[in-house]
């Protein structure tokens, strides 16, 4: 794979004879490569307008390392051009443009002209993407937070009502937390509320939604799982959690539980509907002794 650095080492200049002013077509496909911060978008852009002077199948594109970012388009073949995206030594993730027809030097340099174009557009939307998952990510726990929990329970409230399907939500709270704050300090009190995360989500499915609701608060949403079913997931969590010491980083062992509260997706459900319920069942929990799951009863 070739290593594509932007701004270019003297020697390495643009391949084109143009001249410094951009033709009125690149001026144009440089505009429409700036309106967008989505990525998809922008390499859909990027490939229409190498098109023109570069016929591919597909490409496809990997974002920078813990990024998560996978885009493809079209299919791959048998020959490839291979390019690790730098700019101002920041890596920008790996970009493949496929075709069955072996590509030509001039193919290669006239793409390599093409990528001058992309690597600015495409480092402004890495960055905003990272901002919007910072701003939906619980520092801590790496869980989704709060303002994250409302559109994605939102969106399989609604996923699961058009598809008939069932969902459960449970609310989690650490007990007694304050009381491990205070004997054993604020640092270790996060080193437990990281442990717990961990727990829910090893216990849970890839595709349930973990989030933490704030403080030692967790919420989960069980996909397409009815109230007996989330019942067992509830007890399973809770005796996971029974049975586990969390380690400190001074070596001690902090041996936490939880109360659990739950409730089943209704027909006119909106989150905060669904989050209430599961909140009193969580209330009733607390009160009868703690370290148990309570469903919610009306
Ligand atoms: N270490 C740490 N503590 C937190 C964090 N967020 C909230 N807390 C503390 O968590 C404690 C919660 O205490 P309470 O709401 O009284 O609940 P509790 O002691 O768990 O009691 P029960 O829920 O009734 O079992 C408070 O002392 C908060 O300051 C955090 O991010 N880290």
């Amino acid at each position: 794979m070739a290593i594509f650095r932007f701004p270019r080492a003297q020697g390495q200049a643009a391949h084109s004879t143009g001249g410094d002013t951009p033709s009125p077509g690149v001026f144009d496909a440089l505009l429409r490569l700036q309106a967008t911060l989505d990525i998809e978008e922008l390499l859909a852009h990027f490939t229409s307008l190498i098109s023109g002077e570069l016929a591919i199948d597909g490409y496809s594109y990997t974002g920078p390392q813990d990024s998560a970012i996978r885009c493809q388009s079209g299919h791959t073949n048998r020959h490839a051009l291979a390019y690790q995206l730098v700019v101002d030594a920041e890596q920008l993730g790996e970009l493949l443009v496929y075709r069955a027809r072996p590509f030509t030097e001039h193919e290669s340099m006239g793409l390599e002209d093409m990528l001058c174009l992309l690597v600015y557009p495409l480092r402004n939307a890495l960055r905003y993407q990272e901002a919007l998952r910072t701003s939906f990510t619980d520092p801590l726990t790496g869980l989704g937070n709060r303002s994250n929990m409302y559109p994605q329970i939102q969106r399989e409230i609604s996923l699961s009502h058009r598809e008939s399907r069932q969902a459960s939500l449970l609310m989690i709270d650490i007990d007694h937390f304050k009381c491990i704050n205070d004997s054993h300090g604020h640092q270790s009190g996060d080193q437990v509320i990281i442990c717990i995360a961990n727990i829910i989500r090893s216990t849970v499915r890839d595709f349930d939604l973990v989030f933490r609701y704030g403080g030692e608060e967790f919420a989960v949403l069980l996909v397409n799982t009815d109230a007996t079913r989330a019942g067992h997931v509830a007890e399973r969590l809770r005796h996971n959690v029974d049975q586990h010491s969390c380690r400190m980083s001074d070596g001690r062992d902090i041996s936490p539980t939880i109360s659990i509260g739950l409730s089943a997706l209704h027909d006119h459900d909106t989150p905060q509907s669904l989050i209430e319920r599961a909140d009193r069942a969580l209330y009733r929990a607390k009160a009868d002794g703690r370290n148990c799951v309570r469903e919610y009863v009306s």
